[in-house]
């Protein structure tokens, strides 16, 4: 059973990247999208079983998982560290400095989602209601190119 989820996950993975390769435009054709796949709950799932797979739960408490994940925030940081500002979509790196920080973003990623499950909270949905909070609490009519924070604004 292990074993075939692990061909069902490599065969999915494989797909995308066949679709991705066939369907992409060149960066500056088209706005930049995520894949729609693997989701949050995906990632659970797989980092479960990673983690289930290897009897590291007594190592993965919240505590841990938070250390953990600022610790690969830092990692993050060092790619970015001395460089001066960096233009979006980082023009001046390397492809293995691309794929360095995509190693360390999903890091950051696979922690963040782990610490969640660890302290029940369904990441997805928190998301939405944090999200519907933001749009309150910063009226697009009200804050329109402008960074204050919300505590400034007087109305
Ligand atoms: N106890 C552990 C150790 C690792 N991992 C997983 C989650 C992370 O995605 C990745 C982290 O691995 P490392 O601690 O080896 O960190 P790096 O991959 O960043 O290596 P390095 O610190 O050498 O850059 O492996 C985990 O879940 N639990």
């Amino acid at each position: 059973l292990e074993q075939a989820k692990e061909k069902y996950e490599q065969v999915k993975f494989d797909m995308n990247m066949l679709n991705n390769m066939t369907h992409r435009k060149s960066s500056r054709q088209r706005r930049f999208t995520f894949s729609p796949e693997p989701s949050i709950e995906d990632i659970r799932r797989m980092q479960a079983d990673f983690t289930d797979e290897r009897d590291w739960n007594k190592f993965h408490q919240p505590r841990n998982l938070l250390l953990a994940m600022v610790g690969e925030v830092g990692e993050v940081a060092e790619l970015f560290q001395w460089r001066g500002e960096v233009a979006e979509g980082l023009p001046d790196w390397t492809e293995s400095e691309r794929e360095q920080l995509a190693h360390e973003l999903s890091d950051v990623l696979i922690y963040l989602v782990e610490l969640a499950e660890k302290c029940r909270v369904d990441l997805p949905q928190a998301v939405l209601r944090k999200m519907a909070l933001n749009r309150l609490k910063y009226p697009a009519s009200k804050v329109h190119g402008s960074a204050k924070k919300y505590t400034e604004y007087k109305d």
